[in-house]
């Protein structure tokens, strides 16, 4: 319903330009509204009936109603959450990625983009899982997950690992860096012989590797994947998180874990109780590595691996991994590495192309509206017919539960997820929406990262976050291990500070930039405004970067400081090999004064206000 056509925004001042009008659309008419989603669903329509009104629905969708609805609308005032048809048939063969025995995803849409590992005597990457030294029970494993051959991440990351190197690797969302650190470290633990990690004649918990993520939900969707490539290995996985019962976690650990997959807070309650400890790790991986060392995680991640009774570095094996690295937060992160190797596929902090991206101009009293028709227009183009999943994106938690009810009340199945739910509504509202009975979920950042949800076909940001980083983690739920995605951002003038960047992405990924954009983008940007900028950003193309290859290289007040032992110095720093999109070795060097400009480490202190503000408002862990 085209209900803001022809309606005339108000532009504030600061955003007018110097003749007086704006660079923003004079009216949404002039705006891609009607130019919606080219995108197409790889899903097949089901046939759904006619919507019908809604009336009132239970927010935590508990009460019976109608089996089937159409997308994301209540049929009925009320309606069942466990009487909800979930994914039909074909959805479940597809969340299950196989058919015919293979994978139904693309894996080639990853292939384009270049590769660059830095760091010395690099292991060569492998092209398939056989050539790579994986057991075979393990092989099994990879099979029976459909999996045919590895991502361009795995296909670097898995080798560098299995040889027993330090790793910081970068690679874009849904590229498959789960099974990147899990796979090697499984292994490395079978090499050596299950320990099944207990310590003797006592109750405390003492694993081999240690896996580390910022939210209960994405630990527990660690271990789920860990538990398949560990299947009938003997590898115990184990999991710890807040928010649910720590005894019967603990009593789970004591029966022994070789693999614990943790959030920071729970863990160091456990070590602190003496319910577990760290002094037989071996591997430390760090998934999402840099919003664990930004601002928020950072002492906590310092206390777990610094100051408990962890093996220092060198002494373990450490993998950081990430979709982005900003330069200072890199810089953080090698403290906790030995003689690493920094990897990337695409450049630090890229998107995929996978992910068609469009920004609307939406003043905020018309975000609700516009959501709605965008809501309506996908069921009109017959989007809504295999139950795709909308995610939707809001600055805070009381946004969150304002917007759901709100959708409720407009007749469409909704449910929130936020930091200030108890863990069982969180749990209850990602599974609603994994299996399609609440179509639509709302979310702060706390569902930004990590999370794996086959179906999301459409992302949200009703509200833009503050740093393109952000931005990347959020449209990333969609576009997924080679499927096509769509995102849809409202941009106002509240968001005018993320401009450059979201720019800057959107053309690097091929997408079209709307004219009004590009000219905010412009005027914003006058050099100091580098809000929202990613902080390894530097507007080069080709590839990532490795902070060490920054311009104080060479200077010894960057020497990587820690209380360990060191090998790694910026002397010792030797970068091997770059290749292009055809596998070519290619020439990458780092342009100094490019990055000088752009303030690639040391330029912008730590607390320079781009990291995770949200943190308050998004419900970590
Ligand atoms: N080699 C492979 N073949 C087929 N599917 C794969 C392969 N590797 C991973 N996948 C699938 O791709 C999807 C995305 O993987 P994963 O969640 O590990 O991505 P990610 O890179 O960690 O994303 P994010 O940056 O959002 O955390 C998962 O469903 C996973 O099972």
């Amino acid at each position: 319903m085209p209900a803001q056509r022809g309606r005339s925004f108000y532009v504030p001042r600061h955003l007018r330009q110097p003749d007086g009008t704006s660079f923003f659309p004079a009216s949404t008419a002039t705006f891609p509204h009607s130019d919606l989603p080219s995108f197409v669903s790889p899903h097949p329509p089901l046939n759904i009936p006619p919507r019908s009104r809604p009336s009132r629905a239970r927010r935590d969708g508990t009460t019976p109603g109608p089996r089937r609805l159409p997308y994301g609308q209540i049929a009925s005032p009320e309606h069942d959450l466990n009487n909800q048809e979930p994914l039909d048939e074909q959805g479940a063969a597809d969340a299950e990625g196989s058919k015919n025995g293979s994978v139904l995803i693309n894996l080639e849409a990853y292939e384009d983009a270049p590769v660059e590992a830095s760091g010395a005597d690099i292991p060569a990457p492998a092209s398939s899982f056989d050539e790579i030294d994986l057991l075979e029970s393990m092989n099994k494993n990879i099979s029976r997950c459909k999996y045919e051959k590895p991502t361009p991440i795995q296909r670097h990351a898995i080798p560098i690992a299995l040889a027993g190197r330090d790793l910081m690797a970068c690679a874009q969302t849904g590229s498959g860096k789960t099974a990147a650190f899990c796979l090697p470290i499984i292994c490395g633990i079978l090499r050596n012989g299950v320990s099944n990690g207990k310590k003797p004649a006592s109750r405390i918990a003492c694993p081999t590797a240690l896996v580390l993520s910022p939210t209960r939900e994405l630990s527990c969707q660690i271990h789920d994947e860990a538990k398949k490539f560990a299947y009938q290995t003997g590898i115990k996985i184990g999991v710890a998180y807040g928010g649910a019962p720590f005894g019967l976690q603990v009593r789970n650990l004591e029966r022994g874990v070789d693999v614990l997959v943790a959030t920071p807070g729970r863990l160091v309650d456990m070590v602190e109780r003496e319910r577990v400890s760290l002094r037989m790790i071996k591997y430390l991986a760090i998934d999402e590595a840099d919003r664990m060392l930004d601002m928020g995680f950072e002492p906590q991640i310092r206390q777990i691996v610094e100051q408990m009774d962890m093996p220092p570095a060198g002494a373990r094996q450490t993998l950081l991994f990430s979709a982005t690295f900003p330069n200072d937060i890199q810089m953080l992160a090698s403290d906790f590495l030995s003689n690493y190797i920094f990897l990337t596929v695409g450049r630090v902090g890229s998107s995929t192309e996978l992910i068609a991206q469009k920004v609307e101009f939406v003043e905020e009293k018309d975000k609700r509206r516009r959501l709605k028709d965008l809501l309506h227009a996908r069921q009109e183009d017959g989007h809504h017919g295999k139950r795709e999943l909308t995610l939707v994106f809001v600055e805070t938690k009381r946004g969150a539960d304002v917007l759901e009810s709100w959708l409720f009340q407009n007749g469409f199945s909704a449910i929130a997820i936020h930091g200030d739910k108890v863990q069982v509504e969180r749990e209850r509202a990602l599974r609603s929406f994994k299996r399609g009975a609440t179509p639509i979920m709302v979310a702060t950042d706390v569902a930004s990262r990590g999370l794996d949800i086959p179906h999301v076909a459409h992302v949200v940001n009703f509200d833009l976050p503050k740093c393109i980083d952000d931005y990347v983690h959020r449209i990333g739920r969609t576009g997924r291990a080679g499927k096509s995605g769509l995102a849809t951002a409202f941009f106002n003038s509240k968001n005018v500070a993320l401009a450059r960047a979201l720019t800057d992405l959107m053309k690097e990924t091929n997408q079209e930039v709307p004219c009004w954009l590009s000219e905010c983008a412009e005027q914003s940007f006058d050099g100091n405004n580098s809000n929202g900028m990613s902080r390894n950003h530097r507007g080069n193309k080709f590839g990532g970067h490795d902070f060490r290859r920054g311009p104080k290289f060479g200077n010894k007040r960057n020497t990587f400081q820690s209380n360990y032992d060191y090998s790694t110095s910026i002397d010792d720093y030797n970068p091997s090999y770059v290749i292009d999109s055809n596998g070519n070795p290619a020439n990458c060097d780092y342009d100094i004064a490019t990055a000088q400009e752009e303030g690639a480490f040391g330029g912008q202190s730590f607390g320079n206000g781009l990291g995770y503000g949200s943190v308050e408002v998004s419900g970590w862990d």
